[in-house]
């Protein structure tokens, strides 16, 4: 019978001398239990880069973790209760955060903050102290704010790498990209939309005018478009009538953004999507968080791509966002000096 420090010196040791092909990588995600985190833990129990899913919930992530570990993919799943984080987080290469409430009907993302900066500021204290050179995908609303608590988390505890931690806003462009293939009859898969901004509203701004199906689009087609993009999160709420907000989408999404980041760290080359990261882009009007296509790589970003060409319906969506986000931002980074 192995001791456990010689399992676990077995395990690194073999982690270590792994095929070089695919590398091991060990996801953890927090919030395993809820309407997002167990479609999500299913999706990526299907992903071959995923090795080891460490499923954490303060309810049910063990329950979640028995049902999902019984798919025959070539990857080990745990399952972790509320008391036992710092477990579930040892060793882990990404984090995935979607621990916190969801919005009601009437609600905006920023109606959340009360309760999920500090859900998501203990989080991070704990990922910064058991695994602090994991990245980090923050899902958890409002991002506009949660991303600037994590990154001010990691920053006070002396572990904070930017190019690390990133806030999901790959829902924003796979609503973009199937709305705009609905008004122009279009395969979603031909349809590629850059979304860049925040994730709240108006702070959201779809780049339509570099799409060839988006660039003819005027008018009232063009404001409605728009318009369902910012708020497509309040179209699921209000369907879902106090039942939450959107889960499936939501962990597709959050599957895909996980998957391009693990193909980058796996060596893949090229790989580019739009995140909320720490970027330079706005940083002289003191917004320095923004969504922008992002190159990733090995060590998480690689390279932050300026916005290109915009229209001028574009220009005007993003004086639009500016202050908003700006405001968010500032309200993240606030909590967390006062805390
Ligand atoms: N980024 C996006 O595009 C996007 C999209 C949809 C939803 N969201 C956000 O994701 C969050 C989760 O949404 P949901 O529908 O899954 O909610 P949910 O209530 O169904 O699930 C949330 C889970 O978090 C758990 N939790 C609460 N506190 C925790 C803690 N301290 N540690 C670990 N787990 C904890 C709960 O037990 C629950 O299982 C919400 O804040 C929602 O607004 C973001
Ligand atoms: O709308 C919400 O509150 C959830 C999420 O941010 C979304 O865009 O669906």
């Amino acid at each position: 019978m192995f001791s456990r420090a010689a399992a676990r010196a077995l395990k690194s040791q073999s982690r270590q001398f792994s095929s070089s092909a695919t590398r091991q990588s060990k996801v953890a995600v927090l919030g395993a239990g809820g309407g997002i985190g167990q479609p999500l833990s299913l999706l990526l129990k299907l992903n071959p880069h995923v090795t080891e899913l460490s499923l954490y919930d303060i309810r049910g992530a063990p329950g979640v973790a028995a049902d999902v570990s019984h798919i025959d993919t070539n990857s080990e799943v745990h399952g972790y209760p509320a008391d036992k984080l710092d477990q579930a987080l040892e060793g882990t290469d990404v984090v995935v955060i979607p621990a916190g409430v969801p919005r009601k009907p009437g609600m905006t993302r920023d109606d959340l903050f009360n309760t999920n900066a500090s859900i998501v500021r203990d989080l991070a204290a704990a990922i910064a102290r058991v695994s602090p050179k994991a990245k980090v995908l923050v899902i958890s609303n409002p991002v506009n704010s949660t991303v600037p608590i994590v990154s001010a988390v990691f920053e006070k505890a002396g572990v904070y790498d930017p190019a690390h931690i990133f806030g999901v806003t790959t829902l924003d462009v796979v609503r973009a990209q199937r709305f705009l293939a609905g008004v122009t009859n279009s395969d979603p898969k031909d349809v590629k939309v850059t979304v860049v901004g925040g994730h709240s509203g108006a702070t959201i701004v779809p780049l339509l005018s570099q799409t060839p199906q988006g660039k003819g689009i005027t008018g009232e087609v063009y404001d409605k478009l728009i318009h369902r993009i910012q708020f497509g999160g309040d179209e699921v709420v209000q369907a879902k009538e106090g039942a939450g907000s959107a889960t499936l989408s939501m962990a597709y999404a959050g599957a895909r953004f996980t998957g391009d980041l693990l193909r980058a760290i796996n060596g893949e080359k090229g790989v580019v999507a739009p995140t909320f990261v720490k970027s330079p882009l706005f940083e002289d009007q003191g917004i320095d968080f923004f969504s922008s296509n992002v190159e990733l790589g090995p060590n998480g970003v690689e390279k932050i791509y300026p916005l290109g060409e915009i229209s001028a319906e574009e220009q005007k969506l993003l004086e639009a966002c500016l202050p908003d986000l700006k405001k968010n931002i500032e309200k993240g980074k606030k909590f967390v000096q006062q805390s």
